[in-house]
């Protein structure tokens, strides 16, 4: 178990503990990536160690997957189990109607395919990831095939964003599925998350973007007050 550092670390262990107890016996399961997602698979890990069977986890990326591993969760994929019980992960931004930026960890493709492939989604967050609109505070990340890397930046720059690849150190960024990252900032906001989502994959060559529309059922949220659940 990893402990808490800051109060946004344990505003976010409170999440993801929260989170654990949603699973139930033999459910397959999601799991998200990033830190928030972390606390839910340590908590998820602490409860099989006390008992709990879960039929097996689906990973959403290779960092979760060797996370979970370790902590000798069951793991499974989407061939064997095509439909997840649950899927829970963290977000970047949430705003009121449930929509999600997600993507600065890079796992955005795996997630979203994840997300849609469970019955219940779950987002685990802390009180700084929600927002009245998106885009004002994280920048949203898309993934693009390499190859077009350039025609696909100024076609979203035509949409009025401020494209930026994402690099680690000094080579672009590759996720998990070989591609590239563009992180897109919309000076205004983001004022209708669907109209630009059906824009961006209007795109030959762009893969995914880390709007979530429509797709959360559930956040819960860790705070200085213990846990807020909120509802679609
Ligand atoms: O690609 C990364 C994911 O979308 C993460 O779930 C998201 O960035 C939230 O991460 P964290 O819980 O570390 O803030």
């Amino acid at each position: 178990m990893s402990s808490a550092t800051n109060p946004q670390d344990t505003w976010k262990q409170l999440a993801g503990a929260a989170a654990a107890e949603l699973v139930e016996e033999g459910m397959v399961v999601g799991l998200g990536t990033g830190s928030t997602a972390s606390h839910f698979v340590q908590a998820l890990a602490q409860r099989i160690q006390q008992g709990l069977h879960i039929t097996g986890a689906v990973a959403s990326s290779q960092a979760t997957y060797t996370l979970a591993a370790d902590l000798g969760i069951p793991l499974t994929d989407l061939d064997t189990h095509p439909e997840l019980d649950i899927y829970i992960d963290g977000a970047d931004e949430i705003d009121p109607q449930l929509c999600l930026i997600k993507g600065a960890g890079g796992a955005l493709l795996r997630e979203k395919i994840l997300a849609s492939s469970a019955r219940r989604f779950v987002v685990v967050a802390d009180p700084t990831k929600r927002v009245e609109q998106l885009g004002h505070h994280y920048p949203l990340p898309v993934e693009v095939i390499p190859l077009a890397l350039t025609p696909i930046s100024r076609k979203i720059a035509n949409l009025g964003a401020q494209v930026k690849l994402r690099h680690a150190g000094a080579a672009p960024f590759i996720t998990d599925n070989h591609n590239f990252i563009l992180d897109c900032t919309f000076p205004q906001g983001i004022s209708d998350p669907g109209a630009l989502n059906a824009r961006l994959h209007a795109i030959v060559g762009l893969v995914e973007t880390g709007l979530f529309i429509d797709m959360a059922q559930q956040v819960i949220v860790g705070g200085p007050d213990g846990v807020q659940v909120f509802q679609q």
